[in-house]
């Protein structure tokens, strides 16, 4: 801002004046339409708006895939930019929440301005402010539930974009109300991409996809969450693969209910902490051998085929595995674990582990994970355990989730990029469905080995 000598204000006609500069919009649309009014005579130009108004009318009845991509974000921001953080109404609820700068000599508050509105879904709206100098993120997070409240809305996150430019990520309302289906199971191999399946939706109103191939998934949440389905998810997701033998399932079900069904699908699987120890002993044998012949053949990584598969691990309760179990079986297991994520992702060795509670014991484990979900969980403290710091503060409120079947499913995953916390819901599959990929593969197998009969 440079050193300020006078006391007085800038003046009213000159603020006006940098306010047009900056909404150039504001001066050139009503130009444009009186021009055409004179020029064209009002009823053309009354036709012209009209025409335009029937057009998106049209638009938004005929194609709403595309209307919903590209007309409506636009047409929302534009709305709350000008209808919601506009005016009084913001610069009352900052000033409430002592979110303003004091100009030192004129005494004037300064409330950081609205730069730009996104509207990425009906529910979100992102909103990049410009900071005031004295102004930092750390002022915005210490008041981010006065200001959820002064804004009238459900959640707030938080993220700097770059300096002096902050972004207010807004939830509105609950995106998610109704229950998402389970996904279809693709027929063919070649219809499944293993780095992009899908496991649900996501608040922005798109798909929320994952990862297998060269990635290791942790999800954690409290009984009831839903973690099953994401992994029921990605089985129906990778069902034809399961079945030409390019997908391997190896999975620990301590519980010995969630995955039972898929049993008989599973080229290993083990329902004792003990045989869920010899299982992973087997996994980084299994992984060592794939390395031994990458270095053969001078490859990197594999490609999933049948002879080179995608072994996929599940473990379920890993808290149960590492915590409870028998504390050498834990120590081993621990060690093979350390191993699997750091090696495996070439060899095509991922995993996807399930805890219902991040401790001590299942904390330092995660960071082999490259993929963190957090669906409901019990503690405030819980959610920076699985998401990483400040993950809570910026808007990934999973603890506040209610404990309610009708909310199963939904969670937080932090996004890759710009490192903002993410709602998210998995489809839900129930027992039917999950039985279905079993069928499936039952049916058409084409693996390797036999498959397991299962009583
Ligand atoms: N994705 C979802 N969408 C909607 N409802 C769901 C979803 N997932 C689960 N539910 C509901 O929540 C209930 C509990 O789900 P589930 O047993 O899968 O949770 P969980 O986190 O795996 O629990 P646990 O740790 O006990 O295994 C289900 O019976 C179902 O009614």
């Amino acid at each position: 801002m440079g050193t300020e000598f006078s006391k007085r204000a800038k003046g009213a006609e000159m603020k006006a004046a940098a306010w047009l500069g900056r909404h150039p919009g504001a001066v050139l649309t009503p130009a444009a339409v009186t021009a055409s009014g004179v020029e064209l005579g009002w009823t053309a130009t009354g036709g012209i708006l009209g025409g335009t108004a029937v057009g998106l009318g049209a638009w938004y009845r005929a194609h709403p895939d595309t209307f919903d991509r590209f007309a409506a974000p636009r047409m929302r921001a534009w709305r709350r930019r000008w209808l919601t953080y506009v005016g009084p109404r913001w610069r009352n609820a900052l000033i409430a929440c002592d979110l303003y700068t004091t100009h030192r000599k004129t005494g004037e508050m300064r409330v950081p301005r609205v730069v730009r509105v996104r509207s990425y879904s009906p529910s979100v709206d992102t909103v990049y402010v410009r900071l005031h100098p004295g102004q930092h993120l750390r002022q915005f997070e210490a008041k981010l539930p006065e200001l959820t409240e002064a804004l009238k809305v459900e959640r707030i996150a938080l993220e700097r974009v770059k300096p002096r430019v902050l972004a207010l990520v807004v939830e509105r309302s609950e995106p998610f109300t109704e229950v998402i289906e389970a996904p279809e199971m693709p027929y063919d191999g070649d219809a499944v991409d293993l780095t992009d399946l899908y496991v649900g939706e996501t608040e922005y109103g798109g798909e929320w996809r994952l990862p297998l191939l060269g990635q290791h998934i942790f999800a954690a949440g409290a009984t009831g969450a839903g973690k099953n389905s994401v992994v029921a998810s990605l089985l129906r997701g990778v069902a034809p693969l399961v079945r030409d033998g390019s997908v391997r399932l190896w999975l620990c079900d301590p519980k010995q209910m969630e995955f039972a069904t898929l049993a008989g699908i599973a080229h290993r699987y083990a329902d004792t902490d003990e045989a869920a120890a010899e299982l992973v002993d087997e996994y980084v044998e299994d992984m060592q051998a794939t390395q031994r012949m990458l270095a053969e053949q001078g490859q990197r990584k594999i490609t999933p085929s049948p002879v080179t598969p995608l072994n996929l691990l599940v473990l379920d309760e890993m808290g149960a595995l590492l915590a409870y179990g028998d504390a050498s079986v834990a120590r081993g297991l621990r060690r093979q674990l350390a191993l699997v994520g750091s090696q495996g992702r070439a060899t095509g060795h991922s995993m996807v582990g399930l805890v219902q509670e991040p401790t001590k014991d299942t904390v330092p484990v995660r960071d082999l994970f490259t993929t963190r979900i957090c669906l409901r969980v019990t503690s405030a403290a819980h959610v920076d355990m699985v998401l990483g710091e400040n993950a809570r503060l910026r808007g990934a409120l999973a603890d506040e989730i209610p404990n309610d079947p009708a909310t199963a499913g939904i969670g937080y995953v932090i996004r890759q990029r710009s490192r903002v916390p993410m709602r998210v819901r998995a489809a839900y599959v129930d027992d039917r469905e999950l039985d279905e990929p079993v069928e499936f593969v039952r049916a058409g197998w084409r693996g390797g080995a036999d498959l397991r009969v299962v009583a």
